[in-house]
């Protein structure tokens, strides 16, 4: 389904929220607003099967319809590990288990409708945070990758997708250029703006060093960037 929800003119826009008008949409607004995701998926599937160890969880925070979840699923081929996806909307993970239970590859999926701050991570050799941490409050950041480093075996990793910032001028730069991308994949200026309205305060960005340091500060040795696109990184973290 296209996604329209900001294509009116609102009388207000409020903050973004993933509710049920969202998660109909999802797929078609995420891959037309973020540019890289259509690459960032089959990624993370590459990365899976590169990473994860047999006898270990795999942890998907902030799973919304399983996307990053079922790239993982396929991306695992060792023996008894097990998929753990987490999403505190409801109606996103509802959506999750159909694609879930219609989908073919074998490793056991456990669906948890929670906050990933509450998530305990145990045995994980891969957690995956696909443009999630961003919506956290920035103070909740670093206590939450504390508890991801805690619960990765050695050599396990984190790959952490975010939308970025820069100093000025290349701030405005590269989001001219996502502006560019959202147009060319048929967004109007007036969905433009109020989208970027509502996000203001939701979706909070922080720079690549912002996001390295912290990795560094709770532990990972390694905190490269392995993709980007204007204004938006993968990262992969890893703990020797
Ligand atoms: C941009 S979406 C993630 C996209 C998804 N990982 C993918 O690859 O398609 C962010 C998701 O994080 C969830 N989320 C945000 N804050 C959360 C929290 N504190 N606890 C659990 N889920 C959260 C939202 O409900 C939303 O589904
Ligand atoms: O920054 C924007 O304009 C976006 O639309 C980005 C973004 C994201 O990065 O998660 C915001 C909300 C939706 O989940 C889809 C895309």
């Amino acid at each position: 389904m296209r996604d329209q929800i900001y294509a009116a003119p609102l009388p207000e826009v409020s903050g973004f929220a993933f509710d049920e008008a969202v998660a109909r949409v999802f797929p078609d607004m995420i891959r037309r607003s973020v540019p890289g995701y259509t690459t960032i998926i089959p990624m993370i599937e590459l990365i899976c099967a590169r990473y994860a160890r047999a006898g270990t969880r795999l942890y998907d925070l902030g799973c919304s319809l399983g996307a990053s979840t079922l790239a993982m699923r396929h991306g695992v081929k060792q023996r008894d590990c097990q998929l753990i996806g987490v999403d505190n909307s409801e109606a996103m993970l509802s959506q999750c288990r159909a694609y879930v239970e219609a989908d073919s590859a074998s490793a056991p999926v456990e669906l948890v409708l929670g906050d990933i701050r509450d998530q305990a991570i145990d045995n994980a050799s891969v957690v995956t945070l696909n443009f999630t941490l961003q919506f956290l409050p920035p103070q909740d950041r670093q206590p939450l990758l504390q508890t991801i480093f805690d619960g990765l075996q050695p050599g396990g990793v984190l790959i952490l997708s975010e939308k970025i910032c820069f100093n000025e001028p290349e701030q405005s730069i590269q989001e001219v250029l996502h502006h560019d991308f959202k147009r060319a994949n048929g967004y109007s200026d007036l969905e433009i703006s109020q989208k970027r309205t509502s996000l203001e305060n939701v979706l909070i960005t922080e720079s690549i060093e912002a996001h390295q340091q912290r990795l560094k500060a709770v532990g990972f040795s390694q905190a490269l960037v392995w993709y980007q696109c204007f204004n938006f990184v993968s990262m992969l973290a890893v703990k020797v």
